[in-house]
This record gives structure tokens, sequence and C-alpha cells, in this order.
């Protein structure tokens, strides 16, 4: 028989995967909260259960023995302003100096007998801002995933004065005055330092334009039962945050003790032209990162050698070119026609001359991801009816601008990122990948990635190029594998941004050109496989 602790570990293990992975909208949790409720939970006992872990937290990241023993708390109408002042209490009993802002009237019930139990313990309590003393840290409460109204008045220039004091604020499940779904700013809302996000991810937390509100955000898991998260968000949730585990997963490790370099995928890249000769050798060395078994790059002919100079692996093919250093015309080695290799990824440097060759692409029964003048060709030649007529794989790798060339018809990128990879992919058959600093990714049945940690290093020229490359030589593996293609897309990202943030690590934010990303593609995986 086994062993029951290790039983317990492997299901708090799985628990915390688990959990780490799963992304909720506001109406999502509502429903979750509702049939925990409905199970018998009470309402007050959750409350009281979750503000301890808050607290617990709280005295970790500020504890009393630094000194920082003064703390301000932000009490907002609903719940949040419950949690906010369940934490007041505990820290005043641990011995924190302790006062309540709390400036609305009208309380939901249970904050409201919060609040007087707070206040019988002599807590002081103001309603005006300029009331609160000089504090080491706040506490945000005002508003969590309730908030569907923007801000106004006096608790918007409130928010705006907090937001200029120099105290770090600690945000009880999001900043408050944003949006839990889009992460959009509601008027205004809090500049924290760190976020705990309460029980499962909130969406609004991983879209590019919230990550200048919610610092450094965690999530602090009060035991939701599976049960309930899989009754709302059915088995395999929606959308999910890419992990380590789920992106190593997909990697094509072990390899096989008895193998050829043909079985383990053979990419062509088609890249580059004589103005953009740099974009081909980056998409390049991102392939051979990749571990590829043979990669093949076409380019003009005039950039062959400085192609062989830096990968002496590869096969180099020198294509006739235009007057102006684009391709001109694809010729492959004798008796091989575009159905030899298992993955193309065509797009980095072709510039737009280059349309017969992403037309030919296309054409093809291969497994296909286009980036930049790939995309900016595709778009020429009208994405939806072009991609219609593809039986293959197509990924597509835009960033917001050549999303909104591709995809002019889809709900606006800069509003919402994940609705629009969503409806993109939908439409368009493809999986999409909109890079971002949190770049999201989507399949034509609604499965949603998303990348939670990167790096503003990687907002460099030709660090996208980079991507491709890898992207590229990890779906050549993968032809014979049954791993959805997302999966492997999402791998891509995440492997991408891991060494974009050990490159940060070591040599600085500006240390991290695109030549140097590759170069640490491979030490930021190794010692975990
Ligand atoms: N789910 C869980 O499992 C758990 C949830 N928990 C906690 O509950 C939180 C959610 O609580 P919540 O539903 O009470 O909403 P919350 O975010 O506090 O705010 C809504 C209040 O704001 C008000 N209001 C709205 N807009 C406004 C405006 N512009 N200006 C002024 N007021 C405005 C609105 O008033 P009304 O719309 O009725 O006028 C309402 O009173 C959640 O984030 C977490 O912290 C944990 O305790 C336990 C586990
Ligand atoms: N602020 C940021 N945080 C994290 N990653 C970023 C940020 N800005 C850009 N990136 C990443 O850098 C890459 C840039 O790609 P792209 O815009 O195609 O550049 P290029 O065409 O110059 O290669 C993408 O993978 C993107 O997700
Ligand atoms: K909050």
């Amino acid at each position: 028989m086994q062993n029951p602790s290790l039983i317990q570990i492997k299901h708090s293990q799985n628990r915390q995967e688990y959990t780490a992975q799963v992304v909720v909208t506001a109406g999502q949790m509502r429903d979750i909260e509702a049939r925990i409720f409905a199970a018998g939970m009470p309402v007050a006992a959750l409350m009281e259960k979750v503000a301890g872990l808050i607290a617990l937290r709280v005295q970790q990241l500020f504890p009393l023995s630094n000194n920082l023993c003064r703390v301000g708390i932000l009490v907002g109408p609903g719940h949040n302003g419950g949690d906010a002042l369940v934490v007041a209490r505990e820290l005043h009993f641990r011995g924190y100096a302790v006062w309540i802002y709390s400036p609305f009237s009208k309380l939901k019930e249970l904050t409201a007998q919060h609040l007087q139990y707070a206040q019988s313990l002599g807590i002081s309590c103001y309603e005006n801002i300029e009331q609160l003393p000089n504090c080491d840290f706040l506490i945000d409460g005002l508003f969590g995933f309730g908030l569907e109204r923007p801000l106004t008045d006096a608790i918007a220039s409130t928010i705006n004065q907090f937001n200029e004091w120099q105290q770090p604020i600690i945000s009880i499940d999001i900043p408050s005055g944003l949006h839990t779904d889009t992460g959009e700013v509601l008027g205004t809302a809090i500049r924290a330092t760190y976020t705990v996000c309460l029980g499962l991810w909130k969406l609004g937390l991983l879209q590019d334009h919230a990550l200048e509100y919610v610092g450094k955000a965690e999530l602090i898991d009060f035991d939701i039962p599976l049960a309930d998260i899989e009754a709302v968000l059915g088995n395999t949730p929606r959308i999910r945050r890419i992990t380590r585990k789920t992106a190593l997963s997909t990697l094509p490790l072990p390899r096989p003790a008895v193998t050829h370099k043909y079985k383990e995928g053979h990419l062509l890249l088609i890249c580059g032209s004589r103005r953009y000769a740099g974009g081909a050798i980056l998409t390049a060395l991102g392939a051979r990162a990749s571990g590829v078994g043979m990669l093949s790059v076409a380019v003009p002919e005039s950039l062959k050698y400085l192609l062989v100079s830096h990968l002496p692996e590869a096969l180099i093919i020198g294509c006739p070119e235009t007057e102006t250093g684009a391709i001109l015309e694809l010729t492959l080695p004798e008796n091989t026609n575009l159905s030899a290799f298992s993955a193309i990824a065509c797009g980095p440097g072709l510039t737009r001359e280059a349309t017969p060759i992403v037309q030919q692409v296309i054409e093809s029964d291969r497994t296909l991801v286009l980036d930049a003048d790939g995309l900016n060709i595709l778009a020429q030649l009208y994405t939806i009816p072009t991609l219609q007529k593809r039986q293959a794989i197509t990924v597509l790798t835009p960033h917001t601008g050549e999303f909104h060339r591709l995809f002019s018809n889809v709900s606006d990128a800069k509003h919402d990122r994940i609705t629009a990879v969503r409806e993109a992919a939908a439409q368009s058959g493809a999986v999409v990948l909109l890079k971002g600093a949190r770049t999201a990714i989507a399949n034509s049945q609604g499965n949603i990635w998303i990348n939670p940690e990167s790096t503003p290093a990687l907002a460099r020229g030709g660090s996208g190029d980079v991507l491709t490359g890898l992207l590229g030589g990890l779906l050549a593996q993968a032809t014979k594998k049954q791993i959805p293609i997302e999966d492997i897309v999402a791998t891509a990202a995440w492997w991408h941004s891991q060494a974009g943030i050990l490159a940060a690590q070591e040599r600085t934010a500006l240390g991290v050109d695109a030549h140097t990303l590759t170069q640490y593609l491979m030490p930021s995986v190794k010692y975990e496989v």
C-alpha cells in the first residue's frame, strides 16, 4: 500500500500545479463562490479563512522584526473591504499599529460588522485620507472582483493621492479600480507593489495594460474544491497560464536512443533579404536552439555565405533574388518539394516583395509559421479567405500592429487582448500567438494559453525573429507526436521569455540583444530536464 503521506504530497503538488494554470473571469469566480456557499460554507467563515491567509502573507512581506509596523488599511464597501478589515484585526493582535481608512457610508452587512468590531477593539478609523498618519505600508481592500462601474469623484481622487505617496501597497485580490476581466483601468486604479490574488488567477491580472498596476502578483490558495472549479470551468479550463511544468512537458525530450536526423524534424526557414540580413541569422539561431534534427534555410543568393558562416550545420539554400535583394523564387534542392519538410517558418526580413513565395508556402500541405513580412503579405492577400484554403496547420505570430493589419474586423486588442486573440483564431482557423508583455495564444476552439512571466528586456528589434525560429524548430520535431499545436506554441513563448529573464538577470535589461538571447535559450532549460 502506498504511504498516505506520499499521496497527500502528490495531491497537494497536483493542486498547486492546477491552480497555477487556471484563470477565471469575475463571472466564473462568482459562480464558483456561489457553489461553495450553496454547499453550506458560511460566507463569514470563508472570509475569515481567506483573510487569515492574507494576514500571514502580509507578516512575511512586512515583518515586525524589520520595524515595518505602521499599516494603513483601505476599506471599500463590499467583501474586498471585509477581507481588509479581518486583516486589520489580525495585524492589530499581532502587534502592528493599524489605522483604518473607510470612506463609504453604506457597507455590505458582513463588512459593516467587521468594521464595528475593529472599532470596538480601539483601532482608529477615518473617513478622510488627511487623517491617516504616515504608514510604513498600505493594504488595499477598496474593490475586488465586484467592481464594474468606473470610479469617479472623491474615491477616484483619493486613489490618485494614495498612488502619489511613496509607501508600498498590497492589493487584495486585484488592484482596486482594475476591471477583473479586461484589466482596464475603470477611471483610476491603485498602483500596487504586490497583488495577492485570492483562490484563482483573475484574467485581468494577465492583460498587458494591467501590469503597471499589479506589481508582483502571487496566488493565495484557499482550498476551493476542485469539483467546484471543474463544475464551472469544465474538465479543461479554456484559459490557462503557461507553467514551467506544462512547457517542459512538451519539449522533445528524452530523445529516443535509436533515431536519426530526419526523424528529429526537418525545418525549412524562409527569411531574409539584402536589406534585412540579420533577421535571417537570428531566426536560424533560434531554430538551432530548438534541437531540430535538420535545418534548411532559404535566403537570397547574396546572403548564402553569411548564413553559412553563422550556421555551419545548416543547409543554406541560396535563392535567385530581385533587384533589391528579396527572394525571387524558391529553388529547393533537386527532387525536393515543400512536402519534404516537417514544418516551414516564413517571414522575418523577407520584405513585401516576396509575395509569391508566401503564396507558395500557404498553398503547401505543411505546418506553417508565418511571422513579420509573412504576416504583412498575408494581410494583403486577405487573411481569412486565404487561410480558409489551407488544409494544414497554420501558426501566426503577430505583434499588435501586425495583428490589426491581419484582423481589422476583430475586437480591439488594445482593449482586451484575450478576447481579440480568441476571435482571431476562431475566424481564421489558425493558432494565433499575439506578442506582448503577456503573450497570449489561442486555437480555433477557444483554448487559450497566457505566458505569465516575461521581461521588457525582450522589447528589442530581432527578439521576435528568434521566437519564430525556435517555434518552427519545436513544431518540426513534434509532427509525429500527439501534442496539441497550441501547447507547443506555448512552450516556445515560455522558453523564449525564460531565456530573456535569465539573460536580463545576468546582464541587466539592457544586455539582452537578440543575438545574446539565442545564447541563453539552452541555459534557461538545461537544468530542468
Ligand atoms: N469569491 C470568493 O471566493 C471570495 C471573495 N472574497 C472577497 O470578496 C471580494 C468580492 O466582493 P464583492 O462581490 O462584495 O465586491 P467588491 O469587489 O468588494 O466591491 C463591490 C462593492 O463596490 C461597490 N461599487 C462598485 N462600483 C463602485 C463605484 N464605482 N463606486 C463606489 N462603489 C462601487 C458595490 O456597490 P453597489 O454596486 O452595490 O453600489 C459593492 O458594494 C473579492 O474580491 C474578495 O476580496 C473573499 O472574502 C472570500 C472568498
Ligand atoms: N514589454 C515586454 N515584455 C515582455 N516581452 C516583450 C515585451 N515587449 C516585447 N516582448 C517580446 O519580444 C518579442 C518582440 O517581437 P517582435 O515585435 O516581432 O520584434 P522583432 O520583429 O523586432 O523581432 C515578442 O516575443 C514579445 O512578446
Ligand atoms: K483590492
